[in-house]
C-alpha cells in the first residue's frame, strides 16, 4: 500500500475493464444473482454468523504482497491500499454490485455501526483510516470486519472477504505473534465448508512454498473449493503455463493468471496491457485463453458464487429455523416475572415437579431423552455397573481367599469345637465361627458401597435440581444444601440397613435355595481324590479343586485325623458363601431403587418443600420475586437472537420463493 498511493492520480470515471471484457457476464445473469447475493449480504449484515450459521463466502487469502489487494481492485475498478508490508489488517468484506439504470454510483464503508460515504479518489485513504479506527494505528490486526460497498457501472455482483496477508517474520513494529494471529483469522474464515478459497499466489514463487496454499490444503485437501489466481504473470512468464497445468498443489476449481495494474496505469490501460500481454507474449500467449485475465476471473467467480449460494441456501434455511425454534423454546422456558408469593410458590412447585419427573426417568425408568449424550446421567446403567463392581469386590476380598493355608482354619475351628460325640458329626459352632470370620472380613464393604452409591445419586439429583432451577440462581445454593441434607439422611438409612444385613448374616446360616445342596454335593465329589493325594506319599501335592482353585496340600499330610471333616466344612462354606454374597448384592440391588423411589416420590417434596414453609423458609420464596441479573441478561440475549433469526428467516423465505419461481441459479 501506501508507497504508490500518494503518487496515483485517479481519472474521474474509470472504466473497469473487468466489465469491458466481461460481456459474458450477461446483465440478465447478474439480475438473477443479485437478489441471492443481497439476501446473503443481508444475513451477513444481520450477523447470523454470531448464531453459528455459516454463510457462503469467497475468502481471499495469500501470502504477504502476493497481490490480493491488486486483484480485488482489478475486480472492483477502484484503488485499494497496495504496497509493501502489511496493508490489510482487518477482514475487508467487499460487496461489489453492478450499478443499475435507476441507481447512482456509490462507495460506502461500513464499520463500528456506522456507514460512511466515500469519494472514489479517497477510497484508499478512507480504508486506511477506518482500519486504524478498528485496529489501532500501529501494525496490529483485528477480527472486526470492515465492509466496503462498491456500486458502480459494470462491476460483477460479487461479495468477497479480503484477509491480511500471511507473514512469518514480524516487521515494522508488528506484534511478535503476528503469524499466529493471522493464521488463526484465516483458518476461521476458510474452515467452514461454505467458504470458497480464492488463493492469490504470485507467479514469481514456487506455489508449493506458499503458506496460503499450505493452509488451504489443510482445510480443503482435494481443493474442491479452492481457486488460484496467479498474479504478476508479467514478472515471471517463463514456465508459467507448465506450472498451472502441472497443478502440483491440487487446485480443484482451477487457475486464472492475471496481470494487475502497475504503478500509475489507469484501469483501462491495465486491462489493455493485460490483454496485450496474454495475446502477444511468446510464452504467455500459449496459455489457454479460458484461464487468463481479470474478466475471466470475474466470470468464474460469479458462477462459483451462484453455485455455492444455491447449494448452501436450503441448509441455511434449515439452520435458521432450527435455531429460531430452539431460541423460542428456551425463551418460553424462561421464568415469567413473579408478582406474588402465591405465584412464586407455584413456580417453585413447578420446578420440583419437573425435577421429580426427570429424576424418575433417569434414575428409575432408564429413559435418557433429556440427556442423550451425557453418560453419567444414564443412571440405571451406571448403577448397574456399580453393583456389578461391588459383587466383584466382595468375591475377590483377599482375606477370604479359600486357597490361603488351605483347610488350616477349618482344622483349627474343628479342634476347638470338639466335644463328646460321634467322630464324623460336624459341629454347627465350627461352621458359624468360620462364617462370622468371613462376614467380618467383608463387613465394611456393604455400607461403604451404600455411601458410594448415594454419592453418585446426590450428584445426579443436584445436577437435575440445578438445571430445573437455573432461572432462579438466587435459590440454588439453598436448594443444593437442602438436597445434600436429604441425601445425607438417605445415605445414613442405607448404611444402617447394610449394617443390619451384615449382622443378620453373622447370626444365622440359612437358605432355601436348592443350589446350596447341589453345589455342596458337587464339591464333595472331589473328596476321594483329595484323600488319595493326601495318603499317597508319591503323588504330587499340587491339585486343582473345583470351587477353590489350585492348592498345594502338602502341609495337610500331618493332619489326617480331622481332615475329612475339614474338607466337608470347607465345601459347605464354599457353597454357602456364594449364596451369602449374592444375598448382599441382591439386597443392595433391591434396596437402592426402593430408596430412590422413596426419595423421588416422597422425601424430596416432604423435605425440601417442608423447609420452605418453616418460619425462616419463606424468605427463600420471597427471593424468587426478584429477577436475578444473569436471568435478565439471558432473556435479553434470547430476545435479540429471536429478533435476528426472525428477520433472517424472512430474508431467506423471500429468496427461496424467488428461486422457486426463477428456477436453478447455478447455470
Ligand atoms: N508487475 C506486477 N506487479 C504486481 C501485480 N500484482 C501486484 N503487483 C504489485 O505487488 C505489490 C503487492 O501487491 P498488493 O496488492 O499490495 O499485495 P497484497 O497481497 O494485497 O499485500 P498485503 O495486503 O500487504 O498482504 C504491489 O506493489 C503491486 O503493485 C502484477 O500482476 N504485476
Amino acid at each position: 500500500m501506501g508507497d504508490d498511493r500518494a503518487l496515483v492520480r485517479r481519472e474521474p470515471e474509470p472504466q473497469p475493464l473487468s466489465v469491458a471484457h466481461a460481456q459474458p457476464l450477461a446483465a440478465s445473469y447478474n439480475d438473477r444473482i443479485r437478489p441471492l447475493l443481497d439476501a446473503v449480504d443481508k444475513l451477513r449484515n444481520l450477523m447470523v454468523m454470531k448464531e453459528g450459521i455459516q454463510l457462503p463466502t469467497i475468502v481471499v487469502v495469500g501470502d504477504q504482497s502476493s497481490g490480493k489487494s491488486s486483484v480485488l481492485e482489478s475486480l472492483a475498478g477502484i484503488s485499494l491500499p497496495r504496497g509493501q508490508g502489511i496493508c490489510t489488517r482487518v477482514p475487508l468484506i467487499m460487496r461489489l454490485q453492478g450499478r443499475r439504470q435507476d441507481e447512482s454510483t456509490k462507495l460506502q464503508l461500513e464499520f463500528n455501526n456506522k456507514i460512511v460515504d466515500v469519494y472514489e479518489d479517497h477510497i484508499s485513504d478512507a480504508i486506511v483510516s477506518a482500519t486504524d479506527e478498528i485496529a489501532g494505528s500501529g501494525k496490529a490486526i483485528s477480527n472486526t470486519p470492515l465492509t466496503l460497498v462498491v456500486k458502480k457501472d459494470g462491476v460483477p455482483d460479487l461479495t468477497m472477504v479480503d484477509l491480511p496477508g500471511i507473514t512469518r517474520v514480524p516487521v515494522h513494529g508488528q506484534p511478535e505473534n503476528i503469524y499466529e494471529q493471522i493464521s488463526a483469522m484465516i483458518m476461521e474464515y476458510i474452515t467452514p465448508e461454505e467458504s470458497i478459497i480464492l488463493n492469490v499466489v504470485s507467479a514469481t514463487v514456487d506455489f508449493s512454498t506458499c503458506e496460503s496454499i499450505r493452509m488451504s490444503q489443510m482445510v480443503d485437501k482435494t481443493g474442491k473449493r479452492t481457486l488460484a489466481v496467479v498474479t504478476k504473470a508479467d514478472k515471471a512468464p517463463e514456465g508459467l503455463q507448465e506450472k498451472v497445468t502441472a497443478d502440483d498443489v491440487n487446485i480443484g476449481l482451477g487457475y486464472v493468471c492475471v496481470r494487475n495494474r502497475i504503478g500509475e496505469e489507469s484501469y483501462e490501460e491495465a486491462r489493455l496491457e493485460e490483454a496485450k500481454l496474454f495475446d502477444t507474449h511468446p510464452q504467455l500467449c500459449q496459455i489457454n485463453k479460458s484461464i487468463v485475465g481479470v474478466p475471466v476471473l470475474a466470470k468464474n467467480l460469479v458462477q462459483i458464487q451462484a453455485k455455492i449460494m444455491a447449494k448452501c441456501l436450503p441448509g441455511i434455511v434449515k439452520k435458521i429455523n432450527d435455531k429460531l425454534n430452539a431460541s423460542l423454546a428456551e425463551l418460553n422456558r424462561m421464568p415469567k416475572n413473579l408478582s406474588s408469593v402465591a405465584e412464586a410458590v407455584a413456580a417453585f412447585m413447578q420446578i420440583m415437579g419437573s425435577a421429580k419427573e426427570s429424576l424418575r426417568k433417569v434414575l428409575l425408568r432408564g429413559e435418557f431423552d433429556e440427556y442423550p449424550d451425557e453418560k453419567p446421567m444414564h443412571c440405571t446403567a451406571r448403577l448397574m455397573g456399580m453393583v456389578n463392581q461391588y459383587y466383584d469386590e466382595l468375591r475377590n476380598c483377599p482375606e477370604n481367599d479359600p486357597r490361603t493355608n488351605f483347610l488350616m482354619e477349618e482344622l483349627e475351628v474343628l479342634e476347638e469345637a470338639e466335644g463328646i460325640g460321634l467322630p464324623n458329626f460336624l459341629a454347627r459352632t465350627a461352621f458359624l465361627t468360620l462364617l462370622q470370620r468371613k462376614v467380618k472380613a467383608i463387613s465394611s464393604k456393604p455400607p461403604s458401597f451404600g455411601v458410594r452409591a448415594w454419592d453418585y445419586i446426590e450428584g445426579v439429583v443436584i445436577q437435575e435440581l440445578m438445571r430445573q432451577s437455573e432461572n432462579y440462581p438466587q435459590l440454588q445454593s439453598w436448594i443444593r444444601r437442602a438436597a445434600s441434607n436429604l441425601i445425607n439422611k438417605m445415605r445414613e438409612k442405607t448404611t444402617a440397613k447394610m449394617k443390619e444385613i451384615v449382622e443378620m448374616e453373622k447370626l444365622a446360616s440359612y437358605t432355601c435355595n436348592p443350589e446350596y445342596l447341589l453345589e455342596w454335593n458337587k464339591l464333595m465329589a472331589q473328596q476321594n481324590l483329595f484323600m488319595q493325594v493326601i495318603n499317597d506319599e508319591y503323588r504330587s501335592t499340587t491339585m486343582v479343586l473345583e470351587g477353590i482353585g489350585q492348592v498345594d496340600v502338602r502341609h495337610l499330610r500331618n493332619h489326617k485325623q480331622l481332615l475329612q471333616q475339614a474338607f466337608d466344612l470347607k465345601m459347605r462354606m464354599t457353597a454357602y458363601w456364594k449364596i451369602v454374597l449374592r444375598r448382599f448384592v441382591d439386597s443392595m440391588a433391591l434396596h437402592l431403587p426402593f430408596s430412590v423411589h422413596n426419595l423421588v416420590n416422597e422425601e424430596m417434596e416432604k423435605d425440601i418443600v417442608g423447609e420452605l414453609i418453616r418460619p425462616n423458609g419463606s424468605s427463600n420464596i420471597e427471593r424468587m420475586l426478584e429477577e436475578a441479573p444473569s436471568v435478565a441478561v439471558k432473556r435479553e440475549k434470547l430476545n435479540n437472537s429471536v429478533k435476528l433469526l426472525r428477520e433472517s428467516a424472512k430474508v431467506v423465505a423471500r429468496i427461496m420463493d424467488r428461486i422457486a419461481i426463477d428456477g436453478d441459479y447455478s447455470d
